[in-house]
């Protein structure tokens, strides 16, 4: 059975509290949006994808449970302030933002209608939460598929060896995952002969939780330090590396776990291709470049704290960003959407073309 973040079906949302893992696989019920606010904030929920799924869910559950007879307006106003509010959980990540941004013009939209009851306005909006779910299962299969028949075409090797750094799987959205899926993708095809993940310091999703998914898996992988990322790539005859995003802006510079921007440049000192692999929803083309993104700085705490116990020298300060961001020049193999392998720099006409078509 796959692994699942989230666990969700009409009047109930459970999520899978990544703080515990691995040692402890622990699902606890979300009931509504201020529960899903505090999950996503504490990272109990993590990954730009999963962080749209769970608080978009939560809505659908808090609705789900009103009892009819509550007026449209009612529901109306408690929509768009719930969707605004989950926004505020966490600032880098564009995914909640988007999805509260096509919700609240569905909102809109639904509210105007004259034919449209409480009812019938409750049913559709929990309805257009619930298809993110397929959908992202969906967008990470073709992300996964164009990003593996890519790197293999461009490989010199009949089986290639993948370096990754963060979590991007099964945990980080609804399944399967981005980068993680492009990894899951070469193994399905027996292409893949190594994965080198990275322990991603400070939250250690490499370390807890890519290591858990590919043992899980039962994919050939091998865990390193973050500071081993240059030495593996100079000794472990590395094809390419693949991250994920959190968000991509319009000239392809991407803001990705902190660590991403110094992977990719040792990449490119060693001359490995450098992919980022997003799916469309995790792309901001309202921003024309990476100064634009906000960066969240997390509590000093997670840095100076290894399981509770304290490990930094007290009185030390610290400075704990959870991002970075990779400019569109080190991401030198491409973006990976649902759609095809992008050029950083025509990765705006090629997203406008296809939101336009609908293709
Ligand atoms: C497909 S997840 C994308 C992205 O989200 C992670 O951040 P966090 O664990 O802080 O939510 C990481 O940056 C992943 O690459």
């Amino acid at each position: 059975m796959s692994l699942e973040a989230v666990r969700y079906r009409r009047g109930s949302l459970h999520i899978l509290n990544q703080r515990l893992l691995p040692e402890r696989s622990v699902y606890q019920e979300i009931p509504g949006v201020e529960a899903a606010w505090r999950a996503i904030r504490e990272m109990q929920v993590r990954g730009a994808p999963a962080i749209a799924i769970v608080g978009c869910l939560s809505l659908a559950v808090e609705l789900d449970r009103r009892e009819e007879g509550a007026a449209k307006d009612d529901l109306v106003t408690f929509a768009l302030e719930s969707l605004a509010y989950l926004v505020t959980s966490r600032p880098t990540a564009v995914n909640m933002a988007r999805a509260a941004q096509d919700l609240s013009d569905f909102v809109s939209h639904e509210a105007e209608r004259p034919d449209s009851t409480a009812e019938s306005f409750k049913e559709s909006l929990i309805v257009r939460c619930e298809a993110m779910l397929e959908k992202d299962i969906r967008d990470n299969k073709s992300i996964g598929d164009h990003g593996a028949k890519h790197i293999i075409s461009r490989a010199n090797t009949d089986k290639v060896i993948i370096l990754t750094h963060c979590n991007t799987g099964s945990l980080a959205t609804a399944g399967y995952g981005t980068a993680l899926g492009v990894i899951r993708s070469l193994w399905a095809m027996g292409r893949l002969e190594h994965v080198y993940c990275t322990e991603t310091r400070p939250y250690n999703q490499g370390a807890r939780l890519t290591a858990y998914e590919l043992v899980h898996d039962k994919i050939p992988a091998t865990l390193i330090a973050d500071s081993m990322v240059s030495m593996a790539m100079k000794e472990k005859r590395i094809s390419a590396v693949v991250v994920g995003a959190d968000r991509v802006v319009a000239n392809g510079d991407t803001a990705n776990k902190i660590g991403t921007y110094q992977v990719a440049i040792a990449a490119l000192h060693h001359r490995i291709p450098f992919y980022v692999a997003a799916p469309s929803s995790s792309c901001d083309l309202t921003l024309d470049s990476g100064e634009q993104i906000v960066i969240e700085e997390r509590p000093g705490k997670e840095l100076t704290d290894f399981n509770g116990t304290r490990v930094a020298a007290p009185g030390i300060g610290v400075w704990n960003p959870a991002f970075d961001i990779t400019p569109h020049s080190l991401i030198t193999a491409g973006i990976i959407t649902e759609f095809g392998v992008h050029d950083p720099r025509k990765l705006q006409k090629a997203l406008a073309d296809k939101m336009q078509t609908g293709t």
